[in-house]
């Protein structure tokens, strides 16, 4: 059995460093990786693992910048548009490992998950060649600074997960950036996280957090940005989808309490007995109390 791992995200999200440190994680585990590099930006340099299959290898971005004159973006939906068009690529490349764990790093453009088949697509193909295949959607820690930001990334994990028929694990990264302070009423809420229950309410998305925006100015002026606030307050409540495992890459437990929900939906190893994601409460961010 093969197994894939997709790692997708907004751009900076920590995709290719959560890629890195799986990677790390699976040859300490004495299990076999591959790193799959499909982002046809990433810079190779920074490459710790040398990715056994890589997009660049395909096509150059610097290529379809320069001879198409697409900017960067562009350039990167074009590179996908002409993956998804030559899949017999990817097949090749893949036919040659068996018993694989193979951890696929994607680009950070937001269009390739809400407005390009692109994920379905791959998914797909991956399906077609037997792969059993999870897809990660990572969002940074920093998002609950904003609790705009913050819905307009569950909106965007909302929107790329819908229709896809593979499990879904959302992730919120950096964790270690996060910090709290209940003694100091000014210094750790700076983003309004005092304890770690506000935490909570971001892991598992409380629609309440944008429906009382007291003494928010924009709310109040603009009955129109209320009324779109409300509408995602209902759609999040009747469609309680996203919520978020806290990934601190500081935190080994973190990590393999990340690593064992993936191995637990793909039920890795399915001969041996599947393993139960380790207790909640050894997280740090999850006891409540
Ligand atoms: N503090 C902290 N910084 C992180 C963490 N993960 C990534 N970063 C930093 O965030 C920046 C972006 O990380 P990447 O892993 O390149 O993010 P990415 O999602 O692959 O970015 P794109 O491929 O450009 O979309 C880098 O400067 C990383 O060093 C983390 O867990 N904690
Ligand atoms: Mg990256």
């Amino acid at each position: 059995m093969r197994y894939a791992v997709l790692v997708t995200g907004p751009a900076g999200a920590g995709k290719s460093t959560f890629a890195k440190s799986f990677m790390t994680h699976l040859a300490a585990s004495k299990r076999t990786g591959h790193l799959v590099n499909l982002d046809p930006a990433a810079d190779p340099s920074s490459f710790e693992y040398e990715p056994t299959i890589d997009i660049r290898d395909l096509i150059s971005l610097e290529d379809v910048m320069s001879e198409l004159e697409y900017g960067p973006n562009g350039g990167i939906v074009y590179c996908f548009e002409y993956l998804l068009q030559n899949m017999d690529w990817l097949e090749e490349e893949l036919g040659g490992y068996e018993d694989d764990y193979l951890i696929i790093d994607c680009p950070g453009q937001i269009e390739l998950y809400t407005h390009h088949p692109f994920i379905p697509t791959l998914v797909q193909h991956l399906s077609r060649m037997d792969i059993r295949t999870c897809a990660t959607y990572l969002i940074e820690s920093q998002f609950m600074e904003d609790k705009y930001k913050f819905f307009s990334g569950v909106l965007s994990a909302m929107s790329a997960m819908v229709n896809l028929e593979i499990p879904w694990i959302n992730v919120m990264s950096k964790m270690d950036l996060v910090t709290l302070n209940p003694e100091d009423p000014s210094g750790g809420a700076r983003n309004g996280l005092r304890k770690k229950k506000d935490i909570a309410r971001y892991l598992d998305p409380d629609p309440l957090l944008i429906a009382t925006t007291r003494g928010d100015k924009s709310d109040k002026t603009n009955p129109r940005f209320h009324a779109l606030n409300q509408a995602i307050v209902q759609l999040i409540e009747d469609h309680p989808l996203v919520s978020f495992l806290p990934l601190d890459l500081t935190d080994t437990d973190s990590l393999e309490y990340v690593i064992s929900h993936i191995d637990y939906t793909m039920q890795y190893g399915e001969s041996e007995e599947p393993k139960e994601p380790h207790d909640l409460d050894e997280g740090d961010f999850q006891d409540l109390e």
